[in-house]
């Protein structure tokens, strides 16, 4: 417990173990936040709504989005929920803190602190939600509010996550329903993360360089700019808009997508004055999933750019290969 970053904050001296080695420092630059990543309204005709989601995953791999029906209400009471949870006192998060990977439920810090050699100025509480009742009794009994709050959240996020995969799908010539099959779709995960407020914020991250392995992100963040995507060679600070969330394409999706939506690096960035809250929910393909380019996609102009695999054989190298700063889909390029 008392590696939580959150719990020895306040810090006027930052630990060596968090300081990063010079090439992947962020550096005393002020990102501008920029104005380049797509906001999309999804409140548009279908039509449109599919053209945006498309272009958008093909030019940045990353957009915001608007309208997309989910409360706002509860947006705010579940980024106050997981604010509450980091600040609850040492013994309520004890239950559910494990340094043991295979923990379905757990609270850490961090990456993989043991293995790792530098540390990254963040904790997480991650759990699956999917289905809401096969999983909630595992999740944290407080703050009060989690369970019913998140569960239900759990359950909104899912149908604008599946309404995303159809548009997606739709984008790509698929047939409706697509990422219904074999459980492309099945797996759910969320991850609450805390960035606490750092002493030296160019000399550390909260998250490092990464691309997500899963199909596709939907984050939730409060006020607090953080988030860094990779685009052409330079950093871009996304700005935080009031009732977005922000969606990115994942791995999984480059490749059953055969390359025609991408999946843009990115980065959390710490600051000096406020704690930033982030709440993830993760989609991904179940263990046992073949994932391959699909096959509508594919004919004599346009070959596959990957071959086929087993989504659990694609997770364990992507932990490998991520923490040896390899890039994940050299094993799988043709
Ligand atoms: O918290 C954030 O802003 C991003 C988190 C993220 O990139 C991740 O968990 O993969
Ligand atoms: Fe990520």
């Amino acid at each position: 417990m008392d590696k939580l970053i959150s719990s020895r904050c306040n810090l006027q001296h930052w630990p060596d173990s968090y300081v990063l080695p010079p090439e992947s420092r962020p550096g005393e630059e002020e990102f501008a936040l920029c104005e380049v990543i797509p906001v999309i309204d999804l409140g548009q005709d279908r039509a449109e709504n599919v053209q945006q989601v498309l272009k958008a995953g093909q030019e940045f791999g990353f957009f915001q989005l608007t309208n997309h029906g989910v409360s706002k209400k509860l947006m705010i009471d579940v980024l106050e929920v997981a604010e509450e949870f980091f600040e609850l006192p040492i013994e309520d998060k004890a239950s559910v803190y494990s340094e043991d990977p295979k923990r379905s439920c757990r609270l850490y810090t961090s990456i993989d602190y043991d293995k790792e050699k530098v540390h990254f100025w963040r904790d997480s509480l991650r759990h699956p939600c999917h289905p809401v009742d096969e999983h909630i009794r595992c999740w944290p009994e407080k703050p009060a509010r989690y369970r019913e709050l998140l569960g239900k959240y759990s359950v909104e996020v899912r149908k604008l996550s599946m309404l995303l995969l159809e548009l997606i799908g739709e984008g790509l010539g698929q047939e409706s329903g697509f990422f219904e099959r074999g459980e492309l779709n099945r797996v759910q995960l969320m991850a609450l993360n805390c960035y606490p407020p750092c002493p030296n914020p160019s000399l550390t991250l909260g998250l490092p360089r990464h691309g997500d392995v899963n199909l596709i992100t939907v984050l939730l963040q409060g006020p607090v700019h953080g988030l860094q995507v990779l685009n052409d060679g330079q950093w871009l600070a996304l700005q935080p808009l009031p009732d977005a969330f922000v969606i990115n394409i994942g791995l999984a999706l480059q490749i059953i997508s055969n390359g025609k939506l991408r999946s843009a690096e990115h980065r959390v960035t710490t600051n000096r004055t406020s704690a930033r809250t982030t709440v993830t929910t993760f989609i991904h393909p179940s263990g046992d999933c073949l994932v391959e380019p699909a096959k509508v996609i594919i004919n004599n102009h346009n070959p596959p750019l990957y071959r086929s695999f087993l989504y659990k054989d694609f997770l364990s190298t992507y932990i490998v290969d991520t923490y040896e700063g390899k890039p994940p889909l050299k094993r799988y390029t043709l």
